[in-house]
């Protein structure tokens, strides 16, 4: 039996296979509300035989987001308007999840498809991106960010926490931190856009203690009995890849005294010019040996562009899940699909009854 449609339990919860829907902005929402597309986005995907689907990253604060058309969770209302979302996820069969992010240095941007760029800085449609130094991005996102003082860094740790009291109360059970893809907590950990010279920067431990003093006060309020999860930048292809590994091994370890149930291994995207080893399954072995050596169950994403790719990554360790991003954006029953491919007898049990009924029946040679 592929390990792919075998049950996995993290914490209380049981999911029905290892295939999770990677959160990906899908940039449609209005003041940070979702639209009419979030939730036919999310439930189509649960409905197509996902275990877990995770809600894209929502933004903590409204200048957390990365783009005006990103999701927040920053209030009651906004709390309120995802819980169908997270309805509709659980009543399609799949475990309802939620990344929750600050965008940091890389905030205030134009949609991916409007130029992926920083919102110019007269433009009102844009605000003034904060982060640990004052040090931009570069590239497309040029804009000096604002150097965070201390008590905006307390505000912000605040916020982390009210957006996971609200996930919590509206019925999300997977809970995932955005710590990668170079937004804030990347921003803190990378010597390229942190050189604070208070105990937030400097050393590997200053330099994460924005991820620790979060992880802990969410900890403290996420349920024991639902999983705590993390997306951790592990590397960043740039000029010191195996110093990098080293601090960021170390820090899923203390990640793990402190309460984390899940690790999701991914990329720093710190600088504009790093070296991304793009490839069918690219941080499989980074993943394994991330994993192996936290002893954390955990998974990794990034082109696990088949289902024979995917087993192979669940049969040698490089995840207890996959995520799967893309490939759920061109096809929402993909594991549907996979299952076919991977010879799982009764491929359509996957699906709800009003699909695997009739696809399950008057077949022809
Ligand atoms: N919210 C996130 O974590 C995002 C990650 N991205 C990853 C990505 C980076 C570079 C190339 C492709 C995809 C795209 C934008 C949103």
């Amino acid at each position: 039996k592929p390990k792919l449609f075998t049950p996995i339990q993290l914490k209380g919860i049981t999911l029905r296979n290892r295939i999770a829907m990677s959160p990906m902005c899908q940039y449609t929402a209005v003041d940070g509300l979702p639209t009419d597309w979030h939730p036919a986005h999310y439930q189509s995907r649960a409905r197509g035989g996902a275990g877990l689907v995770v809600v894209e990253a929502t933004a903590v604060s409204p200048e957390g987001r990365i783009t005006p058309g990103c999701l927040g969770i920053w209030s009651d209302e906004h709390a309120a308007a995802l819980k169908p979302i997270a309805d509709g996820i659980k009543s399609g069969g799949a475990v309802p999840g939620i990344q929750i992010g600050h965008a940091g240095r890389k905030a205030s941007a134009n949609l991916p498809w409007e130029g992926d760029n920083h919102i110019s800085a007269d433009d009102p449609r844009g605000w003034e991106p904060i982060a640990p130094s004052a040090i931009a991005y570069g590239g497309d996102l040029p804009r000096l960010p604002h150097e965070m003082t201390k008590a905006e860094i307390e505000r912000v740790k605040a916020d982390f926490v009210a957006a996971a009291k609200r996930a919590r109360d509206m019925g999300f059970e997977f809970l995932l931190l955005h710590f990668a893809h170079g937004y804030l907590a990347q921003n803190f950990l990378s010597r390229w856009s942190n050189q604070r010279t208070d105990e937030y920067g400097g050393s590997a431990e200053n330099r994460a203690r924005f991820m620790i003093e979060t992880l802990e006060a969410v900890r403290a309020v996420w349920p024991e009995h639902l999983p705590l999860a993390a997306r951790l930048g592990v590397i960043e292809f740039d000029d010191r890849n195996e110093e990098t590994l080293a601090e960021s091994i170390a820090l899923a370890k203390r990640f793990k005294e402190l309460g984390l149930d899940f690790l999701d291994v991914s990329m720093g995207f710190s600088i504009p010019d790093a070296k991304i080893p793009w490839g069918a399954g690219q941080l499989r072995e980074i993943s394994k040996r991330v994993l192996a050596e936290t002893g954390l169950p955990g998974s990794t994403s990034w082109n696990i562009n088949s289902p024979v790719l995917a087993e192979a990554m669940l049969q040698e360790g490089a995840g207890d899940l996959v995520m799967i991003g893309r490939p759920l954006l061109g096809n929402p029953h993909w594991p549907f699909a996979a299952a076919r491919e991977l010879g799982l007898e009764n491929p359509t049990s996957v699906l709800p009854p009003s699909y695997a009924h009739w696809l399950s029946r008057y077949h022809f040679a």
